[in-house]
């Protein structure tokens, strides 16, 4: 799905990736470690095309990556960031421009009943609809963040540590979803020891 040859990306005398080379297969579920300032959120960046490598190249389902088919990447990718500045106002309002979007639309009576779905399982009650997202508490965003990129409907994740604000049953949860989701292709920054017991994942230690 992803081939990365040769990366190398710096900012200014500092390298963050010099010669990386790594593959990533559909379906696979991959945990990306590393301490601090290494280079995880600079890895997904790339992948996005938000970066560009200095040396190197990066294929997407056998493409090289230009400027002018990233796009059929990011249709296919759903990034949640750690950043839980999620956006403003009525929540309910917020998923519905996420329903309203292309691949939703067609599906609406489907789409408002995942949403319910998701909102139980991450245990997010429906009166939280009627709240404005800055009243929300971290943990509350952090769930908002998953199931509006779930709602995406996307089939590759990039997931830049989800879990931080959750306590230890809901990081269970989260990491279950799409661990064990086999039409998924994940690639996770996390923290968290915890692997669900029959996932297959792969664990790329950047150093
Ligand atoms: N746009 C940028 N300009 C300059 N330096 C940058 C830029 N983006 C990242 N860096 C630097 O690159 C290094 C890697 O950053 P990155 O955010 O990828 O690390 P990380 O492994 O995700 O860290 P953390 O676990 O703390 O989130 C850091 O030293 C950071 O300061």
């Amino acid at each position: 799905m992803f081939k990365l040859e040769h990366i190398t990306k710096q900012f200014s005398d500092q390298y963050v990736l010099q010669d990386f080379s790594f593959e990533i297969l559909q379906g696979e579920k991959i945990i990306v470690s590393g301490r601090s300032g290494i280079g995880k959120t600079t890895l997904f960046r790339l992948l996005l095309g938000f970066e560009q490598p200095d040396n190197g190249n990066l294929f997407f389902e056998d493409q090289l990556l230009t400027e002018t088919n990233i796009w059929d990447l990011r249709r296919r990718v759903a990034y949640v960031s750690q950043d839980l500045n999620i956006g403003r106002g009525n929540l309910q309002a917020f998923f519905n421009e996420t329903l309203s979007l292309k691949a939703n639309i067609n599906h609406k009576t489907d789409s408002l009943s995942r949403l319910t779905e998701l909102m139980a399982y991450f245990e997010l009650p429906d009166s939280l609809l009627l709240k404005n997202i800055e009243e929300l508490s971290g943990g509350e965003k952090q769930r908002v963040a998953i199931i509006n990129a779930l709602l995406l409907k996307r089939d590759i994740f990039l997931l830049d540590e989800i879990t931080s604000a959750l306590d230890k049953s809901l990081k269970i949860k989260v990491l279950d979803y799409f661990l064990l989701n086999p039409d998924f292709t994940v690639l996770l920054i996390s923290h968290d020891n915890y692997v669900p017991e029959n996932a297959q994942t792969r664990i790329l230690k950047l150093d």
